[in-house]
């Protein structure tokens, strides 16, 4: 498996690399950057730890990487600033990742690559990414809300004293303002999450709050997430490098699930070698139901306005 990270010199792409490095899955790390520098020295202190860490390849360089890579991860784009919500960001990096696209139609892709969008706003670049790219639909996943899930899952964890790996809640909707948090299948260790000692509804309020409000308050106090999402990018790389067919909150595009279509967003979907593999839909409560729908909705109305319009 050979990943490339176009924006791999920055703070996201280039913990991303570190992530994969220590997971020892794929083969070659290829860090594209339009900082030559900065992508060359990243890939440079990567490289450094090789003898401690992994045998994997690791190389820095320009579009040219991305041609024959299994897994094409974009991280490039603009930060948003703390006072900006994500969908903000849309009319300034648009215009960005429109160019980046084209510069990986110009070199060209493998014909079962999988494009994995994280740059913001991820739901909206992930459904400009399936318009541009001649790829089947499930080839084009976006982080969605993987890195919400695991900020969720390990505050609220803290907040119980429970292990956060066994604290098993999911987040799925838009990565943004409308996120949804699906309580109503919520578990720790298998047990149901309401009856868990500690826990109250005051409790859950206030860390779905904290989680909704995370990224603005690293991009304040740091400049901007990069550990978390990092680990967030490596694990869904390693579904797809490892085909674990493991049920993330991925984004994708939607074709009826929960109601909703024409939308790329997170629903639970089966993530495989061959990408956003399908979707399952559960039961859930009526309330997260019609939140998830609005959020759909919240999405739907931006690609009109911004991507159509
Ligand atoms: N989906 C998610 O959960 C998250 C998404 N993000 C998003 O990730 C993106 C990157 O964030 P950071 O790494 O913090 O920013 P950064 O500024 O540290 O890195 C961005 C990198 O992209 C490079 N770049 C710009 N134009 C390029 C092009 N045409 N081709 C190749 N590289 C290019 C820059 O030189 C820079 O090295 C932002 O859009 C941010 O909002 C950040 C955190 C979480
Ligand atoms: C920047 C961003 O999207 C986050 O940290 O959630």
């Amino acid at each position: 498996m050979k990943v490339s990270i176009v924006g791999g010199g920055g703070l996201v792409g280039s913990c991303a690399a570190s992530a994969l490095q220590f997971g020892r899955i794929v083969r070659e790390i290829a860090l594209v950057d339009v900082n030559q520098d900065l992508v060359e020295g990243q890939a440079l202190d990567l490289l450094h730890g090789a003898s401690l860490i992994s045998d994997q390849r690791i190389v820095a360089g320009g579009p040219e990487l991305s041609k024959d890579a299994d897994i094409v991860c974009i991280t490039a784009g603009l930060r948003r600033k703390p006072e900006e919500s994500r969908l903000d960001l849309i009319n300034r990096n648009v215009a960005l990742f429109r160019s980046l696209l084209g510069d990986l139609k110009k070199v060209g892709y493998k014909k079962d690559a999988i494009v994995f969008v994280v740059s913001n706003p991820v739901d909206v670049l992930t459904y400009l990414a399936m318009q541009e790219l001649d790829l089947p639909a499930q080839q084009i996943i976006g982080l969605g809300t993987v890195l919400d899930t695991t900020r969720l899952r390990s505050m609220l964890a803290q907040r119980i004293d429970a292990p956060p790996s066994q604290v098993d809640v999911t987040i799925y909707g838009e990565h943004g303002d409308s996120m949804v948090a699906i309580w109503s299948n919520a578990q720790v260790a298998g047990l149901p999450l309401e009856k868990y000692p500690g826990v109250t509804p005051a409790l859950i309020a206030e860390v779905e709050k904290k989680t909704r409000g995370s990224g603005a308050e690293v991009i304040k106090k740091k400049g901007g997430a990069g550990f978390a999402v990092g680990a967030s990018i490596a694990d869904v790389i390693h579904a797809i490098a490892l085909d674990q067919r493991r049920i993330m909150p991925v984004s994708s595009l939607q074709s009826g699930a929960y109601g909703l279509s024409d939308v790329s967003i997170s629903v639970p979907t089966v993530v495989g070698r061959k990408g956003a593999m399908s979707h399952i839909e559960i039961e859930l409560w009526p309330k997260e139901l019609t939140a998830l729908q609005r959020s759909g909705q919240v999405l739907r109305e931006t690609i009109d306005k911004v991507l159509k319009g």
